[in-house]
C-alpha cells in the first residue's frame, strides 16, 4: 500500500485505521493527519510516524484519498472548510461519521468528487476490524478497489449496495465492540460477585470471550451448534441460558440494535435540517 491518505480528525478510529495502515506496511511518510489538537497530533506522529499538521491547506489536502474522521456533529463544518483548500483537487473522499448520508457531503463539499463511506470499528487498532462500505454509482471500481484496499489493512470489509444498510452496519459491527465489552463487564462483575478476585475474573472472562470468537471464526460450526455443544443437558450451562430467555435477551439485543440504528438515522436528519 503506497496511496498518500490524509485523515482530517485524529481521534480513536482514526487511530485505529492508522495502526491498521502501519501494520500493513503503509509507510508513515505517506499518511497526514490534520488534528487541531497539537498534543494528539505529536503523540499520532511519535506512535505511528506519520505527518501531521492542525488545520487544513491546499499543501497539507494533496493527497489521494482523504478520510473524514470528525465527529458527525462537526461535519458539515469540517467538510464546508475542505473545500476551499481542495481547490480544483479530486481525491477520494472517504466518510467514517455515522449517519451521514453521501447527499449531506455532496451539499457540503460539492458534486464533482467520488464519495465513500465506510463504517470501521475500533478492533482496526489490531487489525482485527470488521468495516462496511457503501459507494455510490458516481465511484469508479478503480476507487472502490482502493477503499477497499485501504480498509483491509485493518480487518475484513462487506460492501452493502444501499446506503441505508449502513445503518444496519454502525448497528451491527460499528458499535459492536461496545456490546461485547458491556457483556464482558458484566461477566467479570457476576465472577466477582461468586467470589473471584478481579485479576482471576477478568483473565477468565477475555479468555472465554477470545476462544469463543475463534471457535466462531475457525470451527466451521454456526454459533447455534457450538452453543448447543457447551449445553448439556439439566447442566449448569441450561441453568444459566435459561435466565438468558426470562429476561429475554435476543428481543433486548434485538431492541438495542434497533436503537443504535434509529440514531444513525436520527443524527442524519439533526445534521441535515441545519
Ligand atoms: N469510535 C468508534 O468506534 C467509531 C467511530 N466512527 C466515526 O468516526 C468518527 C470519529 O469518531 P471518534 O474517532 O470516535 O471521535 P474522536 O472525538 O475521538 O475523534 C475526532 C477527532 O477530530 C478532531 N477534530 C475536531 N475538529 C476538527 C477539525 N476542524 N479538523 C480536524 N479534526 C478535528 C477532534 O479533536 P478534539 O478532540 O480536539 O475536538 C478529535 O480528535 C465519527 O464520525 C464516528 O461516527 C465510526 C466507526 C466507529
Ligand atoms: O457511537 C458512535 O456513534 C460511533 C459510531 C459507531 C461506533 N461509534
Amino acid at each position: 500500500m503506497d496511496t498518500s491518505i490524509v485523515f482530517v480528525g485524529g481521534g480513536n478510529m482514526a487511530t485505529s485505521l492508522i495502526s491498521g495502515l502501519r501494520n500493513a506496511d503503509c509507510p508513515g511518510e505517506r499518511i497526514t493527519v490534520i488534528e487541531p489538537d497539537e498534543a494528539k497530533g505529536e503523540q499520532l506522529a511519535s506512535q505511528y510516524g506519520v505527518n501531521t499538521a492542525t488545520s487544513a491547506n491546499a499543501e497539507v489536502l494533496s493527497a489521494e484519498v482523504v478520510v473524514l474522521a470528525v465527529k458527525p456533529q462537526m461535519l458539515r463544518e469540517v467538510a464546508q472548510g475542505l473545500v476551499e483548500p481542495l481547490g480544483d483537487s479530486k481525491p477520494l473522499i472517504m466518510s467514517i461519521a455515522a449517519g451521514v448520508p453521501i447527499a449531506g457531503l455532496r451539499e457540503w463539499m460539492g458534486n464533482d468528487h467520488a464519495y465513500v463511506r465506510c463504517m470501521p470499528n475500533t478492533p482496526s487498532l489490531i487489525g482485527a476490524g470488521a468495516t462496511g462500505l457503501y459507494a455510490d454509482d458516481r465511484v469508479t471500481d478503480d476507487q472502490r478497489e482502493l477503499a477497499d484496499t485501504i480498509l483491509a489493512t485493518a480487518g475484513v470489509t462487506a460492501w452493502v449496495d444501499e446506503e441505508s444498510l449502513l445503518n444496519a452496519v454502525t448497528a451491527t459491527s460499528g458499535s459492536g465492540p461496545a456490546y461485547f465489552f458491556a457483556f464482558m463487564e458484566a461477566m467479570q462483575a457476576g465472577a466477582m460477585d461468586l467470589g473471584l478476585d478481579e485479576a482471576t475474573a477478568r483473565e477468565l472472562v477475555l479468555h472465554t470471550a477470545l476462544g469463543a470468537a475463534r471457535m466462531a471464526i475457525e470451527s466451521g460450526d454456526d454459533p447455534t451448534t457450538l452453543r448447543e455443544k457447551v449445553t448439556s443437558p439439566g447442566g449448569t450451562t441450561a441453568a444459566a441460558l435459561g435466565e438468558f430467555s426470562e429476561g429475554e435477551l435476543g428481543e433486548l439485543v434485538g431492541r438495542a440494535m434497533r436503537s443504535a440504528s434509529d440514531r444513525a438515522d436520527s443524527l442524519a436528519r439533526e445534521l441535515l435540517d441545519k
